[in-house]
């Protein structure tokens, strides 16, 4: 637990301790706001395709508000309070969620990977899947007392409206109706991220330049800004709409509608004025889904971008990935190692004997 930062900083509040200090090439300057994210309202949709077609020509909903979802207002509210009474709890309650292994489903975090990694960022978080909630549920804090109540009927309410979004873009794109049903769409991660408060953002990151792995991310991000989004090689920043959800294209719905939407590259910075607590839905494919380009678009393309892949092929657990300058290479056959024909050995044993030498 010595890896949480809310607990360097009990003893180190002045400064940011040295281990998250960015070399100055990687550290985030003060960047304008973004004011040309669309803010797409749910109710005005109507399920109509015509609104996403622009989506399946452009990058256009690579990343949107969405207001007017269905999630109430009160259960918005609700999830960032209780994620925040979770990292609030004292050390020792939040201990048995600790964990490097990506293989436990409940898991506290500090940073990315931080055993491996060089610098470490600024957030920790807490993860797990939601569906189906039977499944999960009973693996879930029971302190704070109201997380399994408030995070059961969020999950429910959030996946409803990704299935939604994925029906529209369904449409949008062009795909047979229900393309993203079943498997394709059948898991739900929530993250809750907390960024303590930092004595000097301008050092750190929260979470370095990253798109997300999966389908679609819903995120619910409070009203501390924090959220830097990459448009034509220019960092801006993502200024909080209340009660909206920031909608993130991911890789996976990349590569399944073959380029024509993009997944958006983003990345977090810290406050000094407040902490900052973040709940992030990400709807996922099952294990075992094939991901590959729809064959319905490729149609009338000459050519596939992507290949397909496994989701459980392409899931190496974390703690078993090394550093990038710990990985082999491929490398050539040695060509050189001698062959001792033991037959041989009898008829010049002199000869084999210092051959072996
Ligand atoms: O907390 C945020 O604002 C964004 C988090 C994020 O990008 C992620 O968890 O992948
Ligand atoms: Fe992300």
């Amino acid at each position: 637990m010595h890896k949480l930062i809310s607990n360097k900083c009990l003893t180190i509040q002045s400064a940011v301790p040295e281990s998250y200090i960015l070399p100055p090439e990687r550290r985030p300057s003060v960047v304008p706001p973004c004011k040309t994210i669309p803010v797409i309202d749910l109710q005005g949709l109507h399920r109509r395709s015509d609104r996403f077609d622009s989506a399946a020509s452009s990058s256009r909903l690579a990343k949107n508000m969405l207001t007017n979802h269905g999630v109430s207002e009160q259960l918005m509210k609700d999830v960032l309070v209780v994620g925040k009474e979770f990292f609030d709890l004292p050390v020792e309650e939040k201990e048995r969620f600790y964990s490097e292994d990506t293989n436990q489903t409940c898991r506290l975090k500090s940073s990315l990977n931080y055993d491996e990694e060089k610098v470490h960022f600024w957030r920790e978080s807490f993860r797990h899947p939601c569906h189906p909630l039977e499944d999960y549920i009973h693996e879930w804090p029971q302190n704070p007392a109201r997380y399994r109540e408030v995070f059961g009927s969020y999950s429910i309410g959030v996946r409803k409206v990704g299935l939604l979004l994925l029906d529209l873009i369904c449409e949008g794109l062009g795909l047979e109706c229900g393309y993203f049903g079943g498997e394709l769409s059948q898991g739900l991660l929530i993250s809750i991220n907390h960024y303590p408060l930092c004595p000097d953002p301008s050092l750190v990151l929260g979470l370095p330049k990253h798109g997300d792995p999966y389908l679609l991310t819903l995120l619910n991000q409070g009203h501390v800004a924090g959220l830097q989004v990459l448009k034509d090689e220019q960092w801006l920043a993502v200024e909080p709409i209340s009660n909206a959800f920031v909608v993130n294209i991911n890789h996976m719905l990349q590569i399944i509608s073959n380029g024509k939407l993009k997944s958006a590259n983003h990345r977090v910075v810290p406050s000094s004025d407040a902490a900052r607590t973040t709940v992030v839905s990400f709807i996922r494919p099952s294990n075992n889904s094939l991901i590959e380009p729809a064959k319905s678009l490729l149609v009338n393309e000459c050519s596939t971008h992507f290949k397909q892949f496994s989701t459980f092929q392409s899931a190496v657990p974390e703690s078993y990935v090394l550093p990038p300058e710990r990985r082999p290479t491929a490398v050539p056959p040695c060509k050189t190692i001698p062959v001792i024909d033991l037959q041989e050995l009898d008829r010049d044993r002199t000869d084999s004997i210092q051959q072996i030498i």
